[in-house]
């Protein structure tokens, strides 16, 4: 299904940065019920293992494993098998590895993948939204600006037989004009109006997220830190709806 067409609930992925299993008992506590897809990173997973991304799929949510792969292609090959049999719902690499790492990837996912089922969603992350121009420039020693990178990626991501990318929302009308309006586009970097900006640099709103054709939104902190998780989520949702009708 294209991701346009979804529910826009389905397209936002709260991100479940937490190190312990009894921190997202308490926060799906307060979001069960308003939320349908999360997102288990790197955090999360060293600490608890596979076991949660099955509890969270008992609990009839789709997940995201945010392990953004980045390794020799064998090595990565082998990374995908492994995930693909905890029968998840998205997956990622870094682009950066290249792509015949990414081609790697793609087919330890179909090989771990069981008989009948879909694959994952195999997604490239880009450029990280946490950097910008100038640390890309000067500390990663890559010229030119972040958007020709990303979009440079992204053409990478797409050649290797990928479904996608990780990329800010401000990239994504390059990527799907040049790219098309299936290859899917994932955004974190997301702030609502009057949250704290952290270590993100290349960040929008969700209703500009949505507005810049993004079709899977990353939120973490601004419901996970919320005093109120539900109602922050809820507030994000409305917003989104009235900016869409
Ligand atoms: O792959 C990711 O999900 C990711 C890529 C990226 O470029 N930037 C980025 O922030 N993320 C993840 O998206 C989430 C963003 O969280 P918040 O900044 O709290 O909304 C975190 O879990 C990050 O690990």
């Amino acid at each position: 299904m294209k991701p346009e067409t979804i529910d826009t609930r389905e397209r936002m992925i709260v991100a479940l940065d937490f190190s312990t299993l009894a921190e997202v008992k308490q926060c799906l506590t307060s979001l069960q019920g308003h939320i349908r897809y999360v997102k288990v990173g790197m955090e999360l997973t060293y600490a608890e293992g596979p076991a949660v991304f099955h509890y969270l799929k008992e609990l009839g949510l789709k997940v995201f494993v945010d392990l953004k792969v980045h390794d020799i292609p064998n090595t990565a090959k082998g990374a995908m098998r492994s995930l693909a049999r905890h029968g998840v719902d998205m997956v990622n690499v870094h682009a950066a590895g290249g792509v015949a790492m990414m081609q790697a990837a793609r087919e330890g996912l179909e090989q771990g993948t069981a008989a009948g089922a879909a694959a994952p969603l195999l997604i490239g992350v880009t450029m990280l939204t946490s950097t910008g121009k100038q640390m890309m420039n000067d500390e990663l020693a890559i010229a030119g600006e972040v958007e020709d990178v990303v979009l440079h990626y992204a053409k990478m991501t797409k050649a290797a037989g990928l479904d996608g990318v990780v990329a800010s929302p401000l990239e994504i009308p390059v990527i799907k004009k040049a790219l098309g309006d299936s290859f899917v586009t994932v955004t974190p970097g997301i702030r609502p109006l009057g949250t704290d900006q952290g270590d993100q640099t290349r960040i929008t709103t969700p209703e500009q997220a949505f507005r810049l054709g993004s079709d899977y939104l990353v939120i973490g902190r601004a419901v996970t830190a919320a005093k109120d998780p539900a109602a922050a989520w809820e507030s994000i949702v409305q917003a989104v709806e009235a900016d869409r009708s």
